[in-house]
C-alpha cells in the first residue's frame, strides 16, 4: 500500500575524480569528473524506506543541478506520497511545467536533469512499496504533445500485445539476462596500451559488443578502430560515438572513411537538437550499412518523437536520468516500438546503468518483445558506490533483486565524495595546492 507524507528533502552534490584517469573522456567531454545529484526523499510513514533519486553529471555543472532541486523541492514536499503517484501524470505536469522554472527550460536542460532526480527518488520509494499494473504505468505518463504518434490507447494495446510470451521473457530474463555492450575499452582519452589491456580483458570476460569513441582527429580513429577491430575479429560486434563532434557534411564523410571497420552504428553524430541533420546522415549511411544512434542528450519526448518521424535514427537510447524520470521513458520506449526502432539505452555515468536495466528490462518483458537489434550499454566504473549495484553475467544485465529502482548509493560513497568538502576532494585540492 502506497503510505506517507514526505517530510524531507535532501540533495548533495557528489563527485568522483574520473577525469584523472580519462575515464569517460570522448571528443567533446575531454576532462570529465562522473558525478551525481543525489536526492533523497523521506516520509513520515514510519517504515524507514526512503526513495533515492539521481541525475548523471559531470563536476561543476553538478552544484548547478542542487540548486535546481531545492527550487523544485517544494512541489514534493509536505506531499502525500499517495497523491502524488495517484495522479503522476498530474504531477509529472505540475514539475515540468512550474511557471518560473519553465522558463529555464522547458523540459531540457538544468530544470529537467533536476526533475529526473527528484522523481527517480518519487519512483524508487513507490517501488519499494508495491508493484504496478498497465493502467496505473500509464496513467503516469504525460501524453501532452505526443498523441499524434501515441495515444493512451494506443500504449494500453501495445501492452496488451505484449502479454503473449510475457512469462517465458520473463524467464529468459532471470536465466539469461539482457544483453549489454561494453564503452569500457576504448575512452578517448586511453593510451593504446590501454585500450588493448581492456579489450583482452573484455574478450577474456565473454564481451562480444563494443563501442569506440571516434570524432577528434580521423588518422588517430583510424588506427584506433583498426587496433579495436583487430582484437575483437570480423564477427564481433562494434559501435562508433563522436559525441557531437561534427557538422552534418563532416559526420558523413568520416564515416566514409571509418566504414572499413564495420561500425554497427555512429552515435550522436551531431549536434543533439538537429533532428533533420541526424536524418540527412541517416540516409546517406544507409549504402554503408552504418545506422545512426543517438538520445542520451535528447531534452525530451517531443525530440525523440521527431527523430522517429523524420526517420533520423536507427537505434534509440534513452537516458534513464535526462528525460524526466520513468514517466517520460515509458512514453519513448512505447513510441519507439510504435515506430519498430529498438530501443539501446546510453548507461554509464554515475548510477546510470543501475537505473536503466529497470526501463530496458521493462522494454523486453512488456513492450518491445524483442532482442533483435538490441542491447544495452555497460561501463564498469562506480558500482561499487551503490547499495545494489547491477550484475553483469556473460556480458548481459541479469535482473536487479532488490525492490525500488537500485539509486540508492552507500552513504560512505557519498560522504568520501560530497564536494568539496569529502575526503576525496579535501585530499585532492591539497595536492593541488601543494
Ligand atoms: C562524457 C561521457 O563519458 C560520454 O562520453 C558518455 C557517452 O557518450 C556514452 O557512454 O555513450
Ligand atoms: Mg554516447
Amino acid at each position: 500500500m502506497v503510505r506517507g507524507r514526505i517530510i524531507r528533502l535532501s540533495v548533495r552534490d557528489v563527485r568522483f575524480p574520473t577525469s584523472l584517469g580519462g575515464h569517460g573522456s570522448d571528443a567533446m567531454h575531454t576532462d570529465p569528473d562522473y558525478s551525481a545529484a543525489y536526492v533523497v526523499i523521506e516520509t513520515d510513514a514510519g517504515d524507514g524506506l526512503a526513495g533515492c533519486g539521481i541525475t548523471f553529471t559531470l563536476g561543476k555543472g553538478t552544484e548547478v543541478v542542487v540548486c535546481a532541486v531545492n527550487a523544485l523541492a517544494h512541489h514534493v514536499l509536505h506531499k502525500d506520497l499517495r497523491d502524488i503517484v495517484g495522479d503522476f501524470r498530474g504531477f509529472y505536469r505540475q514539475l515540468t511545467s512550474d511557471g518560473q522554472l519553465r522558463w529555464i527550460g522547458p523540459k531540457k536542460g538544468v530544470v529537467h536533469l533536476a526533475t529526473a532526480a527528484v522523481l527517480n527518488a518519487v519512483w524508487d520509494l513507490w517501488a519499494k512499496q508495491e508493484g504496478k499494473d498497465p493502467r496505473t504505468l500509464l496513467s503516469c505518463i504525460d501524453f501532452r504533445y505526443i498523441t499524434d504518434v501515441l495515444t493512451e490507447e494506443d500504449a494500453y494495446d501495445i501492452l496488451q500485445q505484449a502479454q503473449v510470451g510475457k512469462k517465458e521473457r520473463e524467464e529468459q530474463m532471470l536465466t539469461h539476462g539482457y544483453p549489454a555492450y561494453t564503452t569500457s575499452c576504448a575512452w578517448l582519452g586511453y593510451s593504446d596500451d590501454t585500450l588493448k589491456q581492456r579489450c583482452a580483458e573484455a574478450l577474456k570476460d565473454g564481451w562480444t559488443r563494443f563501442k569506440v569513441k571516434v570524432g577528434a582527429d580521423l588518422q588517430d580513429d583510424m588506427r584506433r578502430c583498426r587496433l579495436i577491430r583487430d582484437m575483437i575479429g570480423p564477427e564481433k560486434t562494434l559501435m562508433m560515438d563522436a559525441n557531437q563532434r561534427w557538422d552534418v557534411p563532416e559526420a558523413v564523410e568520416w564515416m566514409s572513411k571509418l566504414a572499413e571497420f564495420k561500425p554497427l552504428w555512429i552515435e550522436e553524430p551531431t549536434s543533439p537538437d538537429d533532428i533533420l541533420g541526424h536524418a540527412t546522415i541517416s540516409k546517406a549511411l544507409v549504402p554503408l550499412g552504418i545506422g545512426v544512434a543517438t538520445g542520451e542528450q535528447c531534452h525530451n519526448r517531443v525530440i525523440f518523437k521527431q527523430l522517429l518521424q523524420a526517420n533520423a535514427l536507427q537505434f534509440l537510447q534513452i537516458d534513464s536520468c535526462r528525460l524526466g524520470s520513468v514517466n517520460e521513458n515509458l512514453s519513448v520506449i512505447l513510441m519507439a516500438k510504435k515506430f519498430g526502432i529498438p530501443v539501446c539505452p546510453h548507461a554509464g555515468g554515475v548510477g546510470l546503468c543501475e537505473l536503466v536495466q529497470h526501463l530496458i528490462i521493462f522494454d523486453y518483458i512488456a513492450v518491445s518483445a524483442s532482442l533483435k537489434n538490441r542491447m544495452c550499454e555497460y561501463v564498469d566504473h562506480l558500482h561499487e558506490h551503490f547499495k545494489y549495484p547491477v550484475t553483469i553475467k556473460q556480458a548481459s544485465y541479469m535482473p536487479p533483486k532488490a525492490a525500488g529502482y537500485s539509486t540508492e548509493m552507500k552513504e560512505e560513497s557519498v560522504k568520501k565524495h560530497q564536494y568539496p568538502e569529502g575526503e576525496v576532494w579535501k585530499r585532492l585540492h591539497a595536492a593541488h595546492e601543494n
